[in-house]
């Protein structure tokens, strides 16, 4: 009983604490999940604000494009921008090898011989895809002020067949020139970017004002996954040009950079996945991954979505103290409870213990253990009730003196604790009187019990000090324990005044 009592205390308390534990670690793992949400927008908020630069630069050459702008030293007049133009094979243009044309940073580079014909957007192009003079020249994230991207922009004038880039290209390596190629209402970008298709659609797109994203592809020039995004640029209500920025997506993952967790940085996965074909480009991941875990998807353009997983030892890591925490408080409490339930037990035990013997009290006869006795009656399980009283212990307090009185009590209670099992009950009623119950025994099996009381105290009653009577009663189904005892010692009585009749001295 006691045994049961404590596991399911046990039981208890280690269900309640793992579901507190749980509770807690759900909340953590809710808010990492909510972090890798917040690594995934921050990351895509880099993409949208190089759409938004692109697109105030599409805005300012399209105002510029439409108005006169401020004089730019060295290119307001035909003339001295055509001295400048140079060749290269068949391309024409401005910076073709190298840094000639000082008042533009980069390249232009055209098809068409007649400088005549482009060297009136020279100005513009100066003053506005100039890095240091753009509207935002470079972008820092917060993640990562350090950083700042490095974008390939470029402007294609549909109308004069011309290709700005913003930085200087050795146009003897590369030629831009075959960027362009009237087909109908659309636009091939076929040898930049190889899978760059500007179709009727996005035509329409860009001519209602709408900018867009390209899909991830290879770049021929840098050799590295880039994302263009486009924006239509415009001269007195027709469209002009295109202005185009590459970034790639290497710079995009330092934009995912969380510099404040550099291990959580170090068990990240993040990558794109076609949402057509599937296919996965992975830009950052752990050296390895023992299981991705708060997996965040989010659309990134129409043709790709984000993907953020976290690897579960970066959960294990931060949560050891948690997960620490549990163990040793469901210990603790387990310990707690088992000793308090020992001490009950104990308690319990001391109550119904004779303090002399170390038998069990009169406090034993229950209730509970009478209603306990009739049940295995009912089950036809025999209970045999014996009354013991030692024979003449006035005489030994009397001659020898009250402690080996107490010695005799304590030899006869021994005898008897030793004579029985552990289901049986000895219980020193009294002074010098015991009664003891025999479960699952009938009258031959107390007569053997009897028995080896007599052996066991010759073997330890040296001094041949106690002598006991007894009475044994079978219990019946209409006896409770009282009855029981009363029958039992009745017989006692009779064995005892037996001993002391004439024939029995
Ligand atoms: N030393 C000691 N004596 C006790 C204890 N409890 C009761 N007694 C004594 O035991 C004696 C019991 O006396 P009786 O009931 O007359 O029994 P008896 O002297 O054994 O005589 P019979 O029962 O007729 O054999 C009394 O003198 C009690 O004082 C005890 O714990 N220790």
């Amino acid at each position: 009983m006691v045994h049961k009592i404590r596991k399911a205390t046990l039981l208890a308390i280690v269900i309640l604490t793992t579901a507190i534990f749980s509770g807690l670690l759900y909340r953590e793992y809710d808010s990492l999940t909510e972090y890798m949400e917040y690594i995934a927008e921050n990351g895509k908020s880099a993409l949208f604000h190089e759409e938004h630069i692109n697109q105030r630069m599409a805005f300012a050459l399209s105002t510029a494009f439409s108005a006169t702008v401020s004089p730019v030293a060295g290119v307001n007049d035909l003339a001295s921008v055509c001295q400048k133009s140079e060749q290269v094979n068949d391309v024409y243009g401005l910076n073709l090898t190298g840094h000639t044309f000082p008042a533009l940073s980069g390249t232009l580079q055209t098809r068409d011989p007649d400088c005549t014909h482009w060297a009136r957007d020279v100005p513009e192009l100066a003053a506005l895809i100039n890095d240091k003079a753009s509207p935002s020249p470079r972008y820092s994230f917060s993640n990562y002020t350090g950083y700042g991207f490095d974008n390939l922009r470029y402007y294609i004038d549909l109308d004069k067949n011309y290709v700005y880039v913003n930085r200087l290209i050795d146009s003897r390596r590369f030629r831009f020139q075959n960027w362009l190629e009237r087909d109908g209402d659309a636009i091939t970008i076929d040898t930049h970017a190889i899978s760059l298709n500007i179709g009727r659609h996005a035509l329409n797109d860009l001519q209602q004002g709408n900018n867009i994203v390209s899909h991830i592809y290879k770049d021929t020039y840098t050799h590295k996954n880039i994302i263009s995004t486009l924006n239509p640029v415009y001269s007195d209500g027709k469209i002009k040009g295109v202005i185009v920025t590459d970034f790639t997506i290497d710079d995009l993952a330092t934009s995912f950079y969380t510099a404040e967790h550099p291990i959580l940085w170090s068990l990240l996965t993040i990558y794109v996945k076609d949402k057509r074909s599937g296919e996965i480009i992975q830009f950052h991941q752990p050296s390895w991954s023992l299981l991705p875990v708060m997996h965040y998807q989010t659309p990134m353009t129409v043709y790709y979505t984000l993907n953020v997983n976290l690897d579960i030892r970066f959960f294990l890591l931060s949560q050891l103290w948690l997960i620490a925490l549990y163990f040793v408080t469901t210990l603790l409490l387990c310990q707690y409870a088992n000793y308090q339930l020992k001490r009950h037990a104990m308690l319990a035990r001391d109550n119904v213990t004779d303090p002399l013997t170390g038998l069990f009290n009169r406090k034993i006869l229950t209730a509970q253990l009478d209603a306990k006795l009739r049940e295995l009656l009912m089950k036809r399980i025999s209970v045999t009730t014996i009354a013991v009283d030692c024979d003449g212990l006035k005489r030994i307090n009397d001659t020898l003196g009250h402690h080996m009185g107490d010695e005799a009590i304590k030899l006869l209670s021994t005898a008897i604790a030793s004579s029985l099992r552990k289901s049986d009950y000895a219980i020193r009623s009294g002074g010098d009187e015991f009664n003891i119950i025999l479960i699952d025994a009938n009258q031959n099996k107390a007569s053997e019990v009897i028995q080896r009381i007599t052996d066991k105290l010759q073997l330890i009653d040296t001094r041949h000090l106690v002598a006991f009577s007894w009475g044994c009663y079978q219990m019946q189904k209409q006896d409770n324990l009282e009855t029981a005892f009363i029958n039992a010692d009745k017989l006692m009585y009779q064995h005892k005044a037996g001993k002391y009749s004439p024939r029995n001295p």
